[in-house]
């Protein structure tokens, strides 16, 4: 069980990996929120990535649109990416062999957009790895994309459940859960069916990765009383409710920013390792 400290969070039933590293000396660039010296995960300056840049709101979902129009990508490329970084940074922190229940089972919670579209994508993808993932996706959107990329995960054997299951019952059927309900556009107070599904998550004892925006934060001023992650994947750059996170892991992904954009945006990312997708910060 862990005793994390940056965590009030109790894992129970799967996962069991080292203590995160204590507090050290560090220095951040934090644009708007803070000076170079301040330390806000307590990593170790080694672990750190220098002046990597957090996000505000606005600027993630301009970088969005550029990459979209500017750079001519399309939006089912990019989340192709993304979900294959998200199911990457999941094998990595909870590999198959480090599952303490039965059956290497995880349950995946989408949302309406295209944080939703990223869980689709890294369902698959962790179905390929070998994962027995379960999904939850009450809100889909018309669009051919999502249709397309249920019809996929239909395909696969995935299944998809009608309701949310009650916490007990998530901590007893599942080892962790990926929480892909909201990204960089959730705004203001949590609509249903997903204000429902998020007390349901927080009373659950699995550990929760969250793709891009632990799903009902602010995505720049965090939520004190929120989810509390284990696992955060940022996506493209973090954004700035990123450096609230208590959780044990944190990873950078989406590794598709051409050098021009990530010049534009002064967004400092660090060097993935050789040919990785993701990259622990
Ligand atoms: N460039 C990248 O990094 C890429 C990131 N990707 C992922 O896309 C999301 C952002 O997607 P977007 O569709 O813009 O928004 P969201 O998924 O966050 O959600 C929009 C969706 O949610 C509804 N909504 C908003 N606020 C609320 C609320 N308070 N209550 C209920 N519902 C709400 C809204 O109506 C929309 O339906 C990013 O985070 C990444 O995960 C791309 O996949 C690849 C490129
Ligand atoms: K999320």
């Amino acid at each position: 069980m862990s005793t994390s400290s940056r965590s009030s969070r109790k894992y129970h039933g799967s996962i069991i990996t080292a203590e995160p590293p204590e507090p050290a000396e560090c220095g951040v660039s934090v644009p708007g929120l803070g000076s170079a010296s301040w330390c806000p995960l307590g990593r170790p300056l080694s672990t750190m990535t220098q002046n990597i840049k957090y996000l505000g709101q606005a600027e993630a979902q301009q970088i969005d649109q550029d990459l979209f129009s500017e750079f001519g990508f399309s939006v089912d490329q990019l989340m192709e990416l993304a979900g294959l970084s998200c199911a990457t940074a999941v094998s990595r922190v909870y590999p198959l062999s480090s599952l303490l229940k039965s059956r290497p089972s995880l349950l995946v919670v989408c949302g309406p957009g295209n944080n939703g579209g990223d869980g689709l994508v890294c369902a698959r993808h962790l179905k390929l790895f070998g994962y027995e993932p379960t999904l939850l996706y009450p809100k889909r959107p018309s669009h051919a994309l999502f249709q397309a990329l249920t019809t996929q995960c239909e395909k696969m054997d995935i299944p998809f459940l009608t309701e949310m299951p009650e916490a007990a019952v998530i901590d007893e059927a599942y080892n962790f859960v990926v929480d892909a309900i909201f990204g960089f556009s959730f705004k203001g107070a949590v609509r249903e069916p997903f204000g429902t599904i998020l007390d349901t998550l927080q009373k659950t004892t699995v550990p929760i990765a969250s793709i891009d925006i632990p799903s009902g934060w602010d995505v720049e001023q965090g939520s004190s009383d929120g989810l509390q992650p284990d696992l955060l994947i940022s996506l493209t750059a973090p954004k700035k409710s990123a450096l609230l996170f208590r959780g044990r892991y944190h990873y950078l992904g989406g590794r598709f920013v051409p050098p021009q954009l990530e010049r534009k945006y002064n967004l400092n990312l660090p060097q993935y390792p050789g040919t990785d997708c993701v990259l622990q910060l």
